[in-house]
């Protein structure tokens, strides 16, 4: 094969404390979190946005203005671009983001541009939800098509198991476990919380595999820990808005470790990289939480960010899609939506 193009999905974050609202507006205008009719999701887009932009403004101060999210994940390029060498003559890797600059319409452009004889969708998300990855891949599949950009895609949904990113974190986990030993003293052992971003439960009902693959990539991490009393759960942070979204929660988890005066290590697992959902939320206001409920000793572990472990995990993960070559659709498998490609979320009972 002549040129390979990738194109890395994520969130995106405001660059600017001006961004940070048409940001938020942008994610409240998206018809995978908000399910309305265009005109009432516009409208209610704006109210929303303008309601939450101090709040977020104020997180965002503290990363001094910005989120770090797209350096970030200009570092996972660079590196995926070195592991994927050979891979084609030429490999390029592209970033879209879904709410901020890069978004989809300047990379779909700057893709049609270098003119590649193949194209593989990898989102930086490694469970599929419909308000993430499919977000992102419908998107791109549509603009893609307006202008034009005809090149053979193929997607890889999700890899919420994949050795590669499993062994990274568990890598990253492991060393702060035994960092944590070597200083608890008279403290009981540890509780590890395996974090994730939450969901509104109808989101779940409605047949997202999102918080079942997030189930699976902490029993993987868990098991390759090999530590065998390990005492481990998975809590969802991040709630926004008035609907009901699925637990436990995170904090009430924070809550109930200091209640038991146990440490805690706390682990994201529903991301790659290091923005405002770990570096303010896990950091600084569960911290705090952390410390005002007794918690003894609290420890946040590092996302993946560009290990090499899991750089390679992804180029194999790009590897093997470029190589099934076939073009991929999303479809509809054991009633779970999936485009399919990872082989693993049609088995959900
Ligand atoms: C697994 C990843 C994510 C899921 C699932 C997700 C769903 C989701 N998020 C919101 C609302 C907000 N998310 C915000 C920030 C944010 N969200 C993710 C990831 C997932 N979101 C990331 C990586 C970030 C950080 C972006 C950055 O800092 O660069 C925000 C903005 C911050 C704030 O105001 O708190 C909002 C709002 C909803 C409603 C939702 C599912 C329905
Ligand atoms: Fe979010
Ligand atoms: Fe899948």
């Amino acid at each position: 094969m002549k040129k390979l193009a990738v194109v890395l999905f994520n969130l995106g974050g405001p660059d600017s404390p001006e961004a940070v609202r048409p940001f938020l507006f942008n994610l409240f205008n998206d018809p995978a979190i908000i399910g309305a009719p265009t005109p009432v999701r516009w409208a209610l887009a704006q109210v929303i946005s303008r309601r939450r932009a101090p709040v977020a403004r104020e997180i965002y101060q503290h990363l001094g203005g910005r989120s770090p999210l797209l350096p970030h994940t200009e570092d996972q390029a660079r590196a995926l671009e070195g592991a994927l060498a050979g891979a084609a003559d030429e490999v390029r890797v592209f970033i879209a983001m879904r709410y901020w600059h890069p978004m989809t319409d300047e990379t779909v452009a700057a893709v049609k541009q270098f003119g590649p004889d193949q194209v593989v969708l990898l989102p930086l998300y490694p469970q599929y939800s419909r308000t993430t990855s499919g977000s992102s891949i419908g998107q791109w599949r549509a603009r893609a098509a307006a202008a034009g950009l005809r090149a053979p895609t193929t997607t890889v949904c999700c890899y919420p198991t994949d050795p590669g990113f499993v062994q990274a974190q568990a890598a990253l986990v492991a060393d702060a476990l035994d960092a944590l030993e070597a200083e608890r003293g008279d403290h009981p052992p540890p509780r590890v919380l395996f974090s994730a971003h939450g969901l509104p439960k109808k989101v779940i009902a409605g047949g997202d595999p999102y918080q079942w693959q997030v189930e699976q990539s902490a029993a993987a991490v868990a098991a390759a820990l090999n530590r065998p009393d390990l005492d481990w759960r998975v809590t969802y942070q991040s709630r926004v808005g008035p609907l009901e979204w699925i637990g436990p929660a995170t904090d009430s988890e924070i809550e109930a470790a200091g209640r038991e005066g146990k440490p805690l290590v706390v682990v994201p697992i529903a991301f790659v990289s290091e923005h405002s959902e770990t570096l303010v939320e896990l950091d600084i206001e569960y911290g705090e939480l952390a410390h005002t409920s007794g918690v003894p000793l609290y420890r946040r572990v590092s996302t993946v960010l560009s290990a090499p472990v899991f750089v390679d995990g992804l180029a194999g993960l790009v590897r093997r899609a470029a190589g099934a070559a076939a073009e991929t659709t999303l479809s509809q498998q054991g009633g779970r939506i999936c485009p399919g490609t990872c082989g693993q979320c049609p088995n959900r009972a």
